[in-house]
């Protein structure tokens, strides 16, 4: 049994630093994504672009595959990470190429 703590322990700190990781990576890609989002208010681009999307999610479903992570998976949290990325950009657009911190 304390053996098992032991090694439950070890996993968990490795979960932490991934968690960690992903929170850090996420920040950074919505840095670049909110810089896009001015971009395009700017110059009256759609926050949306449905052909880039289907690049991504081919490409991320064949990562996800050879990686042994579940493509559905993959394809179901970029689509989460992209519909709030629309929103900051619509937000901005109405903002007129405005950001709010955070
Ligand atoms: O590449 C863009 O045009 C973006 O606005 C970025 C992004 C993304 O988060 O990857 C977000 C919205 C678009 O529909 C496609 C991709």
């Amino acid at each position: 049994m304390a053996d098992a703590r032991a090694v439950l322990a070890g996993y968990r700190a490795s979960i932490d630093n991934i968690d960690a990781a992903l929170i850090h990576m996420l920040a950074e890609r919505f840095r670049c994504t909110k810089a896009v989002g001015v971009l395009k208010a700017e110059h009256g681009l759609p926050p949306a672009d449905p052909a880039r999307e289907q690049q991504q999610i081919a490409r991320l479903r064949q990562l996800a595959k050879d990686a042994h992570l579940d493509p559905d998976f993959a394809e179901k949290f970029l689509n989460f990470v992209v519909r709030e990325v629309i929103r900051h950009h619509e937000q901005i657009a109405a903002n007129n190429g405005v950001t709010k911190a955070g």
